[in-house]
């Protein structure tokens, strides 16, 4: 369905580009739930952005069955199909209109069956009652749900969530959850975040990205199980759902350039990780990591 090839993109900012994004290789399958971890400022915003074609990409490529998103017979048609819920968009409501109104203004209202619309509604937690209300008077968790529930409303191939679970509450980002799930069997949806714990709840598969590079990926129980790259290992370990281990925190400053993107924060840094790093797959579960297993072995 969705296959991002080589994708290198960035920003320009007073004529200098800023490359953020490097050599990013990822897909989406029919039906899947795929989601990109990673921490502030590791270029899920980007990421996300570049494949929804609102920022271009300066190599490689981002293809949806098949057909390239950035040309532009096919661009239109793509947007129809892959709703994009961006992060911030929930302040994008008219503060002084009703939700009654802000979905017209999207959408033809003679076009859904009202108890339909009720109904998604309702499995985000929002009542009949929120239709009537204007932007103004709802919480932030309330206008996050009614947009990605305004997003839902045309039945979308591909739902791209950008920090979707940011600002809600436990039961809120659960019927989130438990909706992507349902979605799941008419849609796909890709889906960043860098709340570990809602990530691997719902996704099938899970991108690590960090520093503008794809570090590792893998089913979400592989990763789970054993994390291949040492970053996802610290990460993990900040988890404690996920962790079995004491928490640690290493200061490490190599101020190293070049290699593994992680270079700067690995204590398992060797001269090799200077050097440019392929990534491998092993049994679908893929790295970016010189040392690995490696390193792993250190820490038996
Ligand atoms: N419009 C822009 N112009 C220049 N640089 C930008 C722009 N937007 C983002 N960046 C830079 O791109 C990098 C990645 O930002 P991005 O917003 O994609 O990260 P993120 O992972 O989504 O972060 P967060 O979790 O904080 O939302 C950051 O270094 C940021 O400063």
């Amino acid at each position: 369905m969705l296959q991002v090839n080589n994708l290198h993109s960035g920003y320009y900012s007073d004529k200098k580009y800023t490359e953020i994004l490097k050599n990013i290789n990822m897909h989406v399958a029919d039906h899947e739930i795929v989601g990109v971890l990673g921490a502030n400022g590791s270029g899920k915003t980007t990421l996300m952005k570049s494949i929804m074609g609102d920022i271009y990409a300066s190599e490689g490529d981002v293809l949806y069955n098949g057909k390239s998103i950035y040309r532009k017979e096919n661009y239109g048609k793509y947007r129809r199909v892959a709703i994009y819920v961006k992060q911030d968009s929930f302040n994008s409501l008219k503060p002084l209109k009703t939700v009654n109104f802000q979905i017209g203004k999207l959408y033809d209202w003679k076009s859904f069956d009202k108890e339909y619309v009720r109904l998604l509604f309702k499995e985000l937690n929002l009542d009949p009652e929120i239709f009537n209300m204007k932007a103004i008077q709802l919480s932030d968790g309330m206008r996050h749900r009614v947009v990605i529930a305004m997003a839902l409303l045309t039945n979308p191939e591909l739902l791209v969530l950008d920090e979707p679970t940011t600002g809600l509450d436990s039961i809120s980002t659960y019927n989130l959850l438990i909706m992507l799930k349902t979605i799941k069997k008419k849609a796909s949806v890709l889906f960043s975040s860098n709340d570990v714990n809602a990530l691997f709840q719902v996704c099938d598969r899970v991108y690590i990205l960090y520093g503008g590079e794809i570090i590792e990926d893998g089913e979400y129980s592989s990763i789970l199980d054993g994390p291949f790259h040492p970053y996802t290992d610290t990460l993990l370990k900040y988890v404690p759902l996920y962790s079995n281990r004491n928490r640690e925190y290493i200061e490490i400053n190599n101020k190293k350039y070049g290699g593994c993107v992680f270079i700067n924060n690995c204590r398992y840094w060797t001269k090799e990780c200077e050097s440019q790093i392929e990534y491998r797959t092993i049994n679908n579960h893929g790295v970016r990591c010189i040392n690995y297993p490696g390193w792993k072995n250190d820490t038996a």
